[in-house]
């Protein structure tokens, strides 16, 4: 892949965000009086390697989230669609993949969800693509324990059966990019339900590479997350001012 291989994003936006709790989608609800979604779309357009930006909006939602952006400062350098979502993740994804034109190379996925990414983290992903790896995922090592459990009903204790090595184990985190006849082809060929897109590389035997990730790149799934969020925007603020 070349440095002058073209590279879109598509953002799937389209969940309900009920971890989050009652309220709008969660793409459309405010970090600093700002939409997540105006968050991600400007994470994203921040890369001078990106020049279009699909965002997968909440089915019903489309026309509303297109005026979303035509409202909100975003650089000219970038082109920007709006599609509609499905039920899941993977059927957002792949609306978003419907939807991009020709002459894009490299694809990231990058969640709606994870509106604080450095753009170092969105520029080291693009890079690892170029260089020749089909699927590149940002992640970060954990920090916890991990146990596998056998699941019980809600409030039972679960049976642990592993442990598996803390050291070798990353906490994967979007953008995930993509050569795209790649991902196009994992997402025509596999049909379980999974997690992430580079999974469903993997299920067609396709190599996938981990490069840094950025702890600044966390979803916001529960509350405190957007607890987090909002701190973290305020301390760029304040860092801003000097
Ligand atoms: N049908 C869906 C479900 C999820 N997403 C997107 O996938 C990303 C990661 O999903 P997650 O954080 O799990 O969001 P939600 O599905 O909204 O959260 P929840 O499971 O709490 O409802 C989010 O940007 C979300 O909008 C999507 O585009 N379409
Ligand atoms: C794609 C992802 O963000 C990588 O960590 C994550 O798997 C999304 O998971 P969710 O089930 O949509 O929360």
């Amino acid at each position: 892949m070349s440095s002058e291989s073209r590279t879109a994003v598509v953002i799937p936006a389209a969940g309900r965000g009920v971890r989050l709790g009652p309220g709008a989608p969660k793409a459309l609800r405010a970090l600093n009086g700002t939409p997540m979604l105006i968050h991600a779309v400007r994470a994203m357009a921040e890369s001078r390697a990106v020049s279009l930006v699909v965002v997968v909006a909440p089915p019903d939602g489309a026309p509303g989230v297109k005026t979303l952006l035509d409202d909100h400062a975003l650089p000219e350098r970038t082109d920007f669609l709006v599609v509609p979502g499905g039920e899941s993740r993977q059927e957002s994804v792949r609306a978003g993949l419907d939807a991009l034109p020709p002459g894009f190379d490299i694809v990231l996925v990058h969640d709606a969800a994870r509106p604080l990414v450095p753009v170092d983290t969105v520029d080291g992903v693009i890079e690892a693509v170029r260089d020749g790896a089909p699927a590149v995922v940002p992640a970060l090592p954990l920090a916890d324990t991990v146990k596998q459990v056998e699941p019980r009903e809600a409030g039972q204790p679960e049976p642990v059966v592993a442990t598996p090595e803390r050291a070798r184990l990353r906490a994967v985190q979007t953008p995930q990019g993509f050569d795209r006849a790649t991902l196009v082809r994992a997402h025509e060929s596999v049909t379980d339900n999974v997690t992430d897109d580079a999974s469903m590389v993997e299920q067609l035997g396709l190599p996938v590479v981990v490069v840094p990730g950025h702890e600044e790149a966390f979803k916001v799934t529960r509350p405190l997350d957007l607890v987090l969020a909002e701190a973290v925007l305020a301390r760029r603020r304040a860092n801003d001012g000097f």
